[in-house]
């Protein structure tokens, strides 16, 4: 693939990513975008809603854990070159997850509502809180790494790719996982949680937990004892180190 190929596809697939992350902000928050988790969507009966967002929100978290695995990457770079490998990775994600904005049902009937002014606040608080960890969590790993642009970079400069490093900087001292610690927050706290903003938060909560489990088997694969040691030492949503087994 030609380097400024490359370079234009790195660079086309973050806007990508940059464009799906500002539109969940504002999907999940009900605010500013045309189509929301609970405002603006194809309406449709609960016996229609339920399964058509369970396939949308499988459509996007299967693809998203498989693609991510060592094995499809090894097999898969035979056929799409590995300089671009993160980046399609990337726009596959990104595109489904617009499918997935783009197709909601919401259903809005009210699970809980909050009045209380203070309540509502600490509920705003909570949720840009979430999306301020996310954000800062990526740039605590490597963000061009994770969306793909230090991969078409290093291609384009005529660089060997280099893996980054395991490191736990801030707060991956204390918890594993602090970018998906995020995401819950910013998809659970809501002044007013509906069947649909539920359903999402629900399924994208048992989604994380499974796919941190295949994220952590390979990272413990990769790291062998040092990443077991950091999983006695950090806990792995919230700030509490798991127990210590008797020996
Ligand atoms: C989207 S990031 C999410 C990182 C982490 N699961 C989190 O929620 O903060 C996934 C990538 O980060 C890598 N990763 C996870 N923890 C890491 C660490 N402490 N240092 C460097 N890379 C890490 C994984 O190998 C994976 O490629």
């Amino acid at each position: 693939m030609s380097r400024i190929l490359a370079l234009a596809y790195g660079v086309a697939s973050y806007l990508a990513f940059l464009a799906s992350l500002l539109y969940a902000v504002g999907f999940v928050g009900d605010f500013l975008v045309p189509r929301s988790v609970d405002a603006g969507g194809p309406r449709s009966p609960l016996g229609v809603a339920v399964p058509v967002d369970l396939l949308l929100l499988g459509l996007f978290a299967v693809p998203h854990s498989v693609m991510a695995r060592p094995w499809f990457k090894r097999r898969w770079t035979r056929f799409v070159p590995p300089s671009v490998e993160r980046s399609t990775y990337v726009l596959t994600s990104s595109l489904l997850l617009g499918l997935l904005f783009w197709q909601w049902r919401p259903i809005p009937i009210v699970v809980w509502h909050v009045d209380n002014p203070v309540g509502r606040w600490l509920m705003g608080a909570i949720f840009w809180a979430g999306w301020a960890l996310v954000l800062v969590s990526t740039f605590l790993i490597d963000h061009f790494d994770l969306f793909g642009l230090r991969q078409v970079y290093l291609h384009v400069t005529g660089r060997p790719y280099t893996p980054i490093a395991f490191k736990t900087p801030g707060p991956y001292r204390y918890v594993r996982h602090p970018l998906m610690t995020g995401f819950l927050l910013a998809f659970w706290a809501t002044p007013e949680m509906t069947v649909g903003h539920l359903l999402f938060a629900g399924s994208t909560t048992a989604y994380i937990l499974i796919a941190l489990r295949f994220e952590e088997r390979d990272l413990a694969g990769f790291h062998g004892e040092s990443y077991e040691a950091y999983r006695e030492q950090a806990g792995m949503l919230l700030p509490f180190p798991r127990a210590r087994k008797r020996s």
